[in-house]
C-alpha cells in the first residue's frame, strides 16, 4: 500500500467512526438563551427580559420580551422609573416579557407548557401563567423575592400547583458569533 492510499484509507476511517459532538447546548439552556436573545429586542434602558415559552414535545409555542404596547410608540411614551408622577414612569404601561410570550404564543393554547423566564414572574403575570395553563416556570434570577408583589405569585403558584425552579447555568456564557469561516469549518468539495 503506497503513501497516499495509506492516507485515504485512514481517512475512510475517520469518517466511517465519526461520533456525534458533545459540545452542544442542552435543552433547558437553549431555552433560557432563546429568553435571553429575546431580551435583547427590550427598549428597556434598565431591565431587559425575556420569556420563551415550551411544549411538551420541546418546541417552542411562545416568545416575548418587555416592551411598550402595540399602538404605544417606543419613543414617545416614557422609561423612566422613579418619576413624580406615576404616569411618567414604565411601569403603568409596559408589557411584561411573560405576557407578551403568552399573547405572542403560536399554537392553540399554551397548556401543560413551561415557560423560560430571566426573573421571576410578578404577581400580574403569574395570573396570567396560572389562567393560561402554563404549568411550570423556569426562572434565572428571584431578585425581588422580598417584595410583596413576588410573594403573592409563590402564594397563587404553590396554590395552583405551578412548579417553579430556579434555573442554575451549566456555563455562565452562549456565545452567537456571525463570523464563521463555514469553508474552514466544513469544506467545500
Ligand atoms: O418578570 C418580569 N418581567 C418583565 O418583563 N419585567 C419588566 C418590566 C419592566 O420593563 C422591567 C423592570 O423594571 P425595573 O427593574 O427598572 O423596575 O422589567 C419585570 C419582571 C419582574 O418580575
Ligand atoms: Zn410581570
Amino acid at each position: 500500500m503506497d503513501l497516499t492510499e495509506n492516507i485515504a484509507n485512514i481517512s475512510l476511517h475517520e469518517e466511517q467512526t465519526a461520533k456525534k459532538r458533545n459540545d452542544y447546548i442542552d435543552w433547558q439552556e437553549y431555552f433560557m438563551a432563546v429568553a435571553f436573545l429575546a431580551a435583547k429586542r427590550s427598549k428597556d434602558p434598565k431591565t431587559q427580559v425575556g420569556a420563551c415559552i415550551v411544549n411538551n414535545d420541546n418546541k417552542i409555542v411562545g416568545i416575548g420580551y418587555n416592551g411598550m404596547p402595540i399602538g404605544c410608540n417606543d419613543d414617545d411614551f416614557p422609561w423612566g422609573k422613579n418619576t413624580p408622577s406615576p404616569l411618567d414612569s414604565k411601569y403603568l404601561y409596559v408589557c411584561h416579557a411573560e405576557m407578551n410570550a403568552i399573547l405572542n404564543k403560536n399554537s392553540a393554547d399554551v397548556k401543560d407548557c413551561t415557560i423560560y423566564v430571566g426573573l421571576f414572574p410578578c404577581n400580574e403575570c403569574a395570573k396570567m401563567i396560572i389562567q393560561s395553563g402554563i404549568k411550570k416556570v423556569v426562572y434565572l434570577s428571584d431578585k425581588n423575592a422580598h417584595r410583596p408583589e413576588y410573594i403573592a405569585s409563590k402564594k397563587m403558584f404553590n396554590a395552583s400547583n405551578i412548579i417553579y425552579k430556579q434555573y442554575k447555568p451549566r456555563i455562565s456564557k452562549i456565545e452567537i458569533n456571525f463570523d464563521i469561516d463555514w469553508d474552514l469549518v466544513s469544506p467545500t468539495k
